[in-house]
């Protein structure tokens, strides 16, 4: 989900829900971050009414949980609209399948190495130590496979003592068996992926990612108003990494009675430029995450596993768990925590997966820009003469259906004022355990636009440009897949397939087929598979230097042309600023485009000031002469309700003449208020479509939505001209011109 729910959250609760005549004051003028879900603390039913003690801060008193709802009340009800039909028959009891075949020694011998040295430990100072090999087999001259380690168990309930096993980066068909053991709502699809459910979050919680302040950051870090980083302190920190911990120590997967503590560990890599790459440790409960990871990583060698050594980065993800919301700094049940002092995160309260690939890519927009590698949120592909394109854009055209009545119901007793933990805002939340909401998801199109079948697939989602060239961060893809089609997203739908994880998505409890169109658990429906799965896919996962960079913006509004040539201080504001669209709307059938910035594309994972980045793209364009160009891949012939979401054939026509190079030559004019460069002419598209005037038949609501979307651009983009780029100050002023001028 994307960066932009909260902000609709937070004005559509002050709009529809109070009614309240003045909106937010900085709507649409910030930054914006994902899910901000109202949400109860999990009971049934309407939680109790909350009053605000003016005594107390208004962050003590109200926890809610924010995400993409689902809705459903209980877990139950989550499986049964994942499943279409009615409940399963009979369920299999018994001893049945290899794992219980064993005996219960050579069970223990398949169990793992176990960590509870440091996972029990007292002093947890340190990451698990991960003691390779099995000590009772060592000497025997036998080959030791990577994943089938054992220590003695003891069998003492005293958890200091007690020792939980860890699976060391299992194969898929291992995580799959443990899924389907174990982790309720896990089915293998007619495809052969492995379909799950990530429980009540179904998208990030961005309001929830909290970041260590100390010496380390103070300076380096993107602090204050606008800034993704929720400060907390260490001791907060080691408050939830405790939590997250004593809950992966207390995990008993054993049905025989005897304790079998254990959690899934992989190791792997991120960044395929060798030179950079970083070892990352994911240390989780759930096989899902750890099937998840090992398909978004880098996946080692067994010799590169041999000499792993200790990891640059760990996550505890103990999603299951939620943190405790008197916790300081806590809002919710929800904590996302990075302390890059430790090099460590900690997840509790979500399950949503993408929090993890998301977490990792916020840590390596701290550590690459400090080696002067420029990280970025962009898909990369490359043509066959090696040309390289970025796709940057921001994922998240959200559509929100409030259903007035059910509000009504409950206003004004089932709020409380809370206060927003980026500035000093202070805004009413809804308590409500199900939100009579619909979300409307659909990405810019970095994964569909990257994913083109006539050319290499570099990576779809996060990348770094160094004096090496570009490096995909990622050894897999996380594709949106609601609405996929086999036609329209060929390999994609390919990719679909054993080993891959889709996230909850609705199959036919009988054929186990997949309905792509069923957004029952959620819009944000996903699709995980090594990037190996897409046939052009370029490994490893490095180019050259881009010789494009294509900003993505999926335009709600209509008004901004299918495609425009950007000069170097057009991409430079357009990057800054960050623009989409999303649309929010009420039962009514009153639909709004909202315009959300979300700086570099990405606000929600930049650690540094946008400025930093900006500049760093800016140096790197002019020296290896590379073209920006804004593409809208969103609405045109009018605003969402009345135009209609150009064609994602058109919009392909259109990338294709960017890549070849025609579009660079052709004939261009030039548009008002906005001042983009818009071609005349490209093959595979209908020309009128061209100038998005042609298209609107009211010529006068054109032009107004037109100077609406502009002003916003101009708010937003206020809180940056202060800012130099780089050194370079008079390159703000050039920046800022090159924005809408009426
Ligand atoms: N004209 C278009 N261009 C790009 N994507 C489109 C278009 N029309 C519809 N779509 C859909 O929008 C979604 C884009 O999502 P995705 O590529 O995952 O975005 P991102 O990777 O930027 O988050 C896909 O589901 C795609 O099928
Ligand atoms: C995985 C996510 O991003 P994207 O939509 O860019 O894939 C997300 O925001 O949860
Ligand atoms: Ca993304
Ligand atoms: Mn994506």
């Amino acid at each position: 989900m994307e960066d932009a729910h909260s902000k609709v959250f937070s004005d559509l609760q002050l709009v529809y829900m109070l009614k309240c005549a003045s909106k937010a004051a900085d709507e649409n003028g910030e930054f914006s971050f994902a899910s901000n879900t109202p949400r109860s603390t999990g009971r049934k039913g309407l939680p109790k009414i909350q009053t605000q003690d003016h005594n107390k801060k208004a962050s003590d008193v109200c926890h809610d949980d924010s995400g993409t709802p689902v809705k459903a009340t209980t877990i139950d009800e989550l499986h049964s609209l994942q499943r279409k039909k009615s409940a399963p028959t009979t369920p299999i009891k018994g001893t049945q399948g290899a794992f219980n075949a064993i005996s219960e020694e050579d069970r223990q011998k398949q169990q793992l190495q176990s960590i509870s040295a440091s996972l029990a430990s007292l002093m947890r100072e340190t990451g698990p130590k991960l003691v390779k090999g099995d000590p009772a087999r060592k000497g025997e001259g036998q080959q030791i496979s990577h994943h089938h380690h054992y220590t003695p168990t003891i069998s003492i309930s005293d958890s200091a003592l007690k020792f939980t096993h860890y699976l060391y980066n299992l194969s898929p068909a291992e995580l799959y068996e443990h899924a389907i053991k174990n982790e309720k709502g896990s089915f293998i699809a007619s495809s052969g992926a492995l379909a799950t459910l990530s429980g009540a979050k179904t998208g990030r919680s961005p309001r929830d990612k909290r970041v260590v302040r100390d010496e380390t950051t103070e300076d380096d870090l993107w602090w204050g108003k606008g800034s993704p980083n929720i400060e907390m302190d260490e001791h907060t920190f080691m408050v939830n990494r405790e939590r997250a911990v004593d809950y992966l120590n207390s995990l008993d997967k054993s049905n025989t009675g005897k304790p079998a503590f254990q959690v899934f560990v992989n190791d792997q890599f991120l960044n395929w430029d060798p030179e950079h790459r970083i070892k990352v440790r994911i240390v989780s409960a759930r096989a899902y995450h750890s099937l998840f990871m090992h398909n978004m990583c880098i996946r080692p060698t067994p010799e590169e596993l041999e000499d792993f050594g200790t990891p640059d980065f760990t996550i505890y993800n103990a999603g299951q768990f939620p943190c405790n919301r008197y916790t300081h700094h806590m809002t919710s049940s929800t904590s996302i925590d990075i302390n890059l002092a430790r090099k460590e995160m900690v997840i509790l309260g979500t399950q949503y997966a993408g929090e993890m690939k998301k977490g990792l890519f916020g840590v390596m927009h701290y550590l690459m820009p400090k080696r002067q590698i420029l990280s970025l949120h962009s898909g990369c592909n490359m043509g066959k003469d090696g040309d390289v394109a970025l796709f940057f854009g921001l994922s998240g055209t959200v559509t929100l259906e409030l259903n007035r009545a059910t509000w009504s119901n409950h206003l004004p007793t089932d709020m409380c004022l809370v206060r927003s933990p980026l500035d000093t805002r202070f805004y009413y939340k809804l308590l409500l355990t199900v939100l009579p909401l619909v979300f409307f998801v659909t990405g810019t199109g970095k994964t569909t636009l990257s994913t083109d079948h006539n050319r290499y697939l570099i990576g779809d989602d996060e990348h770094c440009w160094s004096e090496n060239g570009v490096s995909n961060i990622e050894g897999g893809c996380y594709a949106k897949c609601i609405d996929l089609s086999r036609e329209k997203e060929p390999d994609i739908w390919n990719a679909i397939k054993f080993g891959t994880v889709l996230e909850n998505v609705v199959f036919d409890e009988h054929t186990r087929e997949v309905d792509y169109m069923d957004s029952s658990v959620t819009e944000n429906t996903r699709a995980a598979y090594p990037i190996d799965y897409i046939p052009n896919a370029k490994i490893p996962c490095v180019g050259p230097h881009p010789k494009n960079i294509i900003l993505l913006a999926c335009d709600a509004f209509g008004v901004l042309p299918p495609v425009s040539k950007l000069s170097l201080a057009q991409t430079m504001y357009h990057f800054i600023s960050g623009y989409t669209a999303l649309v929010a709307g009420t039962e009514d059938g009153i639909k709004e485009p909202q315009a959300t910035f979300s700086a570099c594309f990405g606000a929600a994972f930049i650690m540094m000031h946008p400025t930093k980045y900006a500049a760093m793209l800016s140096e790197k364009m002019q020296k290896h002469g590379a073209t920006g160009w804004l593409v809208n891949t969103g609405w045109s012939g009018g605003s969402y309700g009345s135009g209609k979401r150009i064609k994602l054939a058109y919009t392909r026509r259109i990338i294709d003449a960017i890549h070849s190079g025609s579009l660079l030559n052709a004939n261009y004019k030039k548009t008002e208020v906005f001042g983009l460069e818009i071609p005349t002419e490209i093959e595979g598209v209908p020309s009128e479509i061209l100038d998005p005037v042609n298209t609107w038949t009211d010529k006068n609501a054109y032009k107004d939505t037109q100077l609406k979307l502009a002003g916003l651009f101009k708010k937003n983009f206020a809180v940056f001209t202060d800012y130099k780029i780089g050194k370079n100050s008079m390159l703000t002023e050039e920046i800022l011109a090159a924005g809408p001028n009426y």
